[in-house]
């Protein structure tokens, strides 16, 4: 191929990675396979400067900005780290630093690589003014409001001789625990759950709403410090003043002489890494004094006083002792491999200890779906490799299939039966996975029901949380949402059990005192008057989440009319398409769910809303925001006011940057019309407008 295409090609497929990674925190492919596209597109640049662009990712950070927030540009461009993956670069780093400073001694600082997502703080006279992201670069999103959820971070610093204006830096991270709890909920709710703790780190920092963020536990290690002046004279000076100053400084950095004890430092965090709180990548190796920093300076993408070292993700073989088929909340069928090391071929499975990866026994990958073996072409009894990088669930990432002729394998058989309830197993049109449609009867698929009823979200039955659903599903108290209006006193009070937990062995004791009891009763009293909104969402309908139960709620009001709402109805609603009406008629069409909605409604639980309807002419204004100023020939601006609502618009308050349209009428204010002008903003008459939502 060319070399203009190839770097074409490539440009193009890393640009299509860092957007997905930045924008939609998703990785497609593993970190490794995309730093060494990276460095390919590098060497092929080397080699033909002519077709290099000044607009390459080799040349610019990658992330980027969303327009979520208010776009902020940076006091001092943040940018990233060169990284490598091998020794070898790392002393090619250090013959630079040494050339780069003449024969002056120098030392490093090296620090651990926690895996989340850059943060900036602005501090005036000691206060939290600003967090903003690291974007583009030089302009970042403005996240204020979601950095203040962070609890280690001081909103207010108090110190002798503070700089009036400083900002610090760090990484935002979320910690295993939280990490495990969210994709948990997120199961439980059947939405997408995140890969790993970095993509979940970036998701969470980036939402709209500052109470999920706060409610995330999210978390920083802060490891720059940034003023006009020269506060600090060297790295190691600011980590320890930001310390005193109630920082969350990083902890585990060490000061070094040499490149030989920077790799020391490496080798030492390798395996001992694994057991921290938080995901670590690599080690990051920084220039200890600023006066050298300056000295070295900066690439267009990254500073030549500091590089980071990162891990290879740990790869071993091991024997795929069989597969598992597991069933979830919603029905989908997971098959789960079973995995011995090599040295356990023969070892009766329940005493099979495991492959050692990164610090743990792992016995367990997960192969996806029936698509996922078909295409590593996997059989029991094979030789396959194992990773675990970022993400907590180890994969199986291909078979050794020289070491398949040497012993007994046999084809993976993908179960045509659900193993929980026997029913046959179904597959949709353009999707991989196979699921069990016995939904009114099968246990996985019951119980996953009723925890998604009672989740926060939906009926907000928090003292029926850990483990107690279980305890009543297996006693047969409570197989659907409708009987727990029918608990007692008389039926709760000494329940017992010990829950066993597959992985750790341990056994967790559940016991029903008075005060549990109790609180359960209050709990479901209470949920009656729980809004039918969260009702309609609590009942788990296929792809009815908590956004469109309320637009339904909303427009039908019922759930009479919903249930009687026919195809045509339903798709009328906006953002209600094809797919979600589908499966409201199917739910409806279910014996079992009508005896639910019917039950639940005789206990007392909210099937209708007292909101007053909105009246929907067409989604024509959606996600457009509106500021109305001045006199109108035909509408009062109340009117007006409503005429955009009912089409998919949103009022704000006042001309900003985020607005798009100005909708202009007789005697507005010119400063308003000026300041709408300068910032781009565009400026509508009231024919105009008539035109946009398909009237005169
Ligand atoms: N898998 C994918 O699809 C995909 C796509 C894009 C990027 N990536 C990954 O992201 C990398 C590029 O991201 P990047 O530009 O943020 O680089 P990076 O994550 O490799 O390194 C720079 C970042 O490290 C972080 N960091 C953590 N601890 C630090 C410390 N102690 N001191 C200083 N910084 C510290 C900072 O956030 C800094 O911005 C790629 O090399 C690749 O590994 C993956
Ligand atoms: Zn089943």
């Amino acid at each position: 191929m060319d070399p203009e295409k190839q770097i074409d090609d490539l440009s193009r497929k890393i640009d299509h990675y860092n957007f997905r990674y930045y924008q939609d925190s998703v990785s497609e492919i593993s970190d490794y396979d995309f730093d060494q596209l990276l460095k390919q597109l590098k060497d092929l640049e080397d080699k033909h400067p002519e077709f290099k662009k000044s607009d390459s990712p080799t040349q610019r950070v990658g992330g980027t900005i969303t327009k979520n927030f208010a776009t902020v540009y940076h006091r001092y461009p943040m940018l990233s780290l060169d990284n490598t993956y091998n020794e070898q670069e790392l002393r090619n780093f250090d013959d630079r630093v040494k050339r780069g400073l003449d024969g002056e001694e120098y030392e490093y600082i090296c620090e651990l690589k926690f895996d989340g997502i850059s943060l900036s703080f602005t501090y005036e006279d000691g206060v939290l003014v600003r967090g903003i992201t690291r974007g583009d670069g030089s302009r970042g999103d403005d996240i204020t409001n979601n950095v203040k959820t962070i609890r280690s971070l001081p909103l207010r610093v108090k110190a002798e001789g503070l700089p009036p204006v400083f900002e610090i830096r760090g990484e935002g991270f979320m910690p295993y625990t939280s990490f495990q709890k969210l994709n948990d909920e997120m199961d439980t709710l059947g939405e997408n759950q995140y890969a790993n703790p970095r993509n979940a780190a970036s998701g969470s920092f980036k939402l709209q709403d500052s109470a999920e963020t706060a409610r995330r536990n999210l978390d920083c290690y802060i490891y720059s410090f940034l003023t006009d002046d020269n506060h600090f004279k060297s790295h190691e000076e600011s980590l320890l003043g930001l310390k005193k100053w109630g920082f969350n400084i990083s902890p585990g950095w060490r000061k070094v002489q040499t490149i030989d004890e920077v790799i020391e430092f490496i080798h030492e965090w390798e395996d001992k890494r694994v057991s921290l709180p938080l995901a670590t990548d690599g080690i990051v190796v920084k220039i200890n004094s600023f006066e050298q920093q300056r000295e070295l300076g900066f690439t267009a993408k990254s500073p030549r006083w500091a590089i980071s070292f990162k891990y290879k993700a740990e790869n071993k073989p091991a024997i795929l002792r069989s597969v598992n088929f597991q069933v979830g909340r919603t029905g989908a069928v997971t098959p789960v491999a079973n995995l011995a090391d090599v040295t356990e071929r023969d070892v009766d499975y329940k005493k099979v200890k495991g492959v050692h990866l990164s610090g743990t026994r792992v016995k367990r990958a997960t192969l996806h779906n029936a698509n996922e073996i078909l295409r590593l072409d996997i059989r029991i009894g094979d030789t396959v490799f194992v990773e675990k990088s970022g993400e907590i669930i180890p994969k199986i990432t291909g078979v050794d299939l020289e070491k398949r002729a040497e012993f007994m394998t046999q084809p993976v058989e993908f179960p045509t039966n659900c193993p929980e309830c026997g029913t046959a197993l179904l597959r949709n049109e353009g999707e991989v996975a196979f699921f069990c449609p016995n939904d009114s009867h099968c246990p996985p698929q019951l119980k996953g029901r009723i925890e998604h009823y009672i989740h926060r979200k939906a009926m907000n039955l928090d003292s029926l949380g850990e483990g107690k659903i279980e305890l009543l599903f297996d006693l047969d108290l409570v197989r659907t949402p409708a009987d727990l209006y029918d608990l007692t006193e008389e039926k709760l009070l000494g329940l017992e059990k010990s829950i066993v937990n597959e992985e750790t062995g341990k056994v967790k004791k559940i016991s029903f005192r008075e005060k549990t009891v109790e609180n359960i009763l209050k709990g479901i009293e209470l949920s009656k008057t729980v809004p039918f909104k969260n009702v309609l969402f609590a009942l788990g309908i296929r792809f009815v989440g908590a956004t469109v139960a309320e637009k339904l709620a909303a427009y039908f009001k019922s759930i009479e009319a919903i249930k009687s709402a026919t195809y045509d109805q339903l798709t009328a609603v906006p953002e209600i398409g094809g797919r979600i009406a589908m499966s409201i008629e199917s739910y409806f069409s279910v014996p079992e769910n009508q005896v639910l909605v019917e039950r639940l409604k005789t206990a007392g639980v909210q099937m209708e809303s007292d909101e007053k309807p909105v009246e929907v002419e067409s989604d024509l204004l959606e996600g457009k925001t509106f500021v109305i100023s001045g006199v109108f020939e035909n509408f009062e601006r109340d009117d007006l006011k409503n005429k955009i609502e009912v089409n998919g618009g949103r009022i704000l308050s006042g001309v900003s940057g985020k607005l798009n349209y100005l909708l202009a009428g007789a005697n507005m204010g010119p400063a308003k019309l000026e300041k709408a002008r300068k910032l781009g903003v565009t400026i509508l008459s009231e024919e105009e407008f008539l035109a946009m939502i398909g009237g005169e």
